[in-house]
């Protein structure tokens, strides 16, 4: 007998945001197949940051000689880093889990959700009906088909974060977001990397320049192999017996423009994610999916089957926790107003990576604006050229603007050094409320002498502000 409801929910990250006390009466199912709350909570933004904060203090104490400081280097306590991280974090997911259970309306499901028909779904024996759908199923990360990777025990971002010891030394395949972000950590915290990468340079999708000086900052403190590839990869005893063997040693043979052999105590493979669309038979539902296998969907976040609507990794090529953050917030308003629905607005979606340095852009790269034949001008400043900037020595940073020369909007904006998560901001803001470069400049107060003073002196640098 099918169990029948009136929303069913698949996927308990950004998806179980959606129910509020104003989806009251409603009855509701959420199934999930792994743990409670989703990539953010459990194995991607928040304990990668909770990591990052530590490697970005050991990184400023390693690099104070120039401030005329200097510190013996840390010590690590491995366990007790990680063990306060997913302290926090488990009871986070445990909690949430316990309060759906809680909820009178709310029904919790464990077990992989696979669809037999339109609005219907298999739940492990049980059969769930609804009468609208909610696809939030995200996605996982990729493993490339490499010679011998299957054979030695590999981590991906959602194992790493829990290996029982800091490696002496790591092997990290990808040149991505995933690769960048546990460089810096593992790398500050003492463990000797190695970054292989297919392409010619780190975080391609950035800005050239950016990118460009991102993998030269990386490479001086780091074994960084471009365009290069693994071509064999064995595994060897563990060069310290004594340590358990869930982080085995490997030999890796490497091929391309950095030839050579490299061996490792652990292998992340950081290579990208696939949305998971694949995985619960959608072709039953009526519910497309494109080449790229991301479920499609309008911009009121409806799939092609009535009544079925996706939010965030699974449907979504920018795979980040805001993108599905907002995406579920309009779902969630649509499920609420059947009759006046709105549409999600992707224009001006900020993205940041949490290295060392920091990475963060809006909007279009120069290349694009180039690929696409639109008009643009260009203001530069780097942070050694700001008071703080001095205070803090910095000689390598830059913030770089475009704009549109008639208009004089701002087309986008590529951040790279310190707090640069952050002061992508007014940028963001800039872009998003359609405010000139100029007046952005100029119609407002930046405190001296903060960092943000950077950024003045980008907009200033365009030809409007000369
Ligand atoms: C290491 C790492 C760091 C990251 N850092 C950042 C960051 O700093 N900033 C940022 O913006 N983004 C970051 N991201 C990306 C961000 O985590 C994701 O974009 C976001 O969590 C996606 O949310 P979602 O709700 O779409 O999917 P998820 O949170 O992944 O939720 C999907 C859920 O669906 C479940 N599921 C899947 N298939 C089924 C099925 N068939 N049946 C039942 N349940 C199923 C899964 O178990 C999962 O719990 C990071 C990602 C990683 C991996
Ligand atoms: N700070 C953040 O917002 C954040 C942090 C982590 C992850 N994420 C999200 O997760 C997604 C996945 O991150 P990711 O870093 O895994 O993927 P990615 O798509 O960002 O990067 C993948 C990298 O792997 C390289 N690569 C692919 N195959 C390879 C191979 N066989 N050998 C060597 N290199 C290879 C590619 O050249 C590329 O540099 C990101 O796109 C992002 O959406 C976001």
């Amino acid at each position: 007998m099918p169990r029948a409801f009136d929303l069913c929910i698949i996927g308990s990250g950004s998806g179980n945001t959606i129910v509020d006390e104003r989806f009251r009466g409603m009855r509701t199912a959420i199934v999930d197949s792994g743990r409670f709350g989703g990539t953010c909570l459990n194995v991607g933004c928040i304990p990668t940051k909770m990591y990052v904060y530590p490697a970005d203090v050991a990184r400023a104490a390693q690099r104070a000689d120039r401030l005329g400081l200097s510190f013996d280097p840390p010590r690590v306590d491995w366990p007790g880093l990680r063990d306060r991280i997913f302290g926090r974090v488990d009871a986070i997911s445990s909690d949430g889990e316990r309060g759906r259970r809680a909820d009178p309306d709310v029904t919790v499901f464990t077990g992989e959700a696979r669809f037999t028909g339109p609005r219907r779904l298999r739940v492990g024996e049980e059969t769930i009906t609804a009468e609208r759908i909610v696809i939030a199923a995200g996605s996982r990360p990729v493993v490339p088909d490499l010679p011998g990777l299957s054979d030695v025990a590999f981590h991906t971002s959602d194992t790493v974060m829990r290996l029982d010891r800091l490696p002496a030394s790591m092997l990290i395949l990808g040149g991505g977001y995933v690769a960048a972000e546990f460089a810096h950590v593992f790398s500050a915290l003492g463990a000797e990397v190695t970054v292989v990468n297919r392409s010619a340079r780190l975080l391609g999708h950035t800005d050239l320049e950016v990118s460009q000086r991102f993998t030269a900052l990386l490479g001086e403190r780091l074994d960084v192999r471009l365009s290069s590839r693994i071509e064999r990869i064995q595994r060897i005893e563990p060069v310290d017996r004594d340590r358990d063997t869930a982080t085995c040693g490997v030999l890796a043979s490497i091929g391309g423009e950095s030839p050579g052999r490299v061996e490792a105590e652990v292998v992340l493979v950081a290579t990208g994610r696939v949305p998971n669309g694949d995985r619960f038979d959608l072709a039953a539902a009526g519910v497309d999916v494109d080449d790229d296998g991301f479920v499609v969907v309008d911009r009121q976040q409806r799939t092609t089957a009535d009544g079925v609507f996706a939010l965030g990794d699974v449907c979504s090529a920018r795979m980040l926790k805001h993108v599905a953050n907002h995406e579920a917030r309009v779902v969630q308003h649509n499920l609420l107003h059947p009759t006046a629905m709105i549409e999600s607005d992707h224009r001006y979606v900020p993205q940041a990576v949490f290295s060392d340095p920091q990475v963060a852009s809006v909007g279009l790269t120069e290349q694009q604006a180039r690929d696409r034949g639109t008009a643009c001008v260009v203001g530069r400043a780097d942070y050694g050229d700001t008071a703080y900037g001095w205070a803090m020595e910095d000689e390598r940073h830059f913030v770089k603007v475009l704009a549109d020369p008639d208009s004089g909007l701002l087309l986008g904006a590529h951040l790279i050094g310190p707090q640069a998560s952050n002061l992508v901001q007014p940028l963001v803001q800039g872009m998003s409320f359609g405010i000139a470069a100029l007046d952005l400049a100029r119609g407002q107060y930046w405190p001296h002498p903060a960092m943000s003073e950077v950024v003045e002196n980008a907009l200033l640098d365009l030809p409007f502000g000369r």
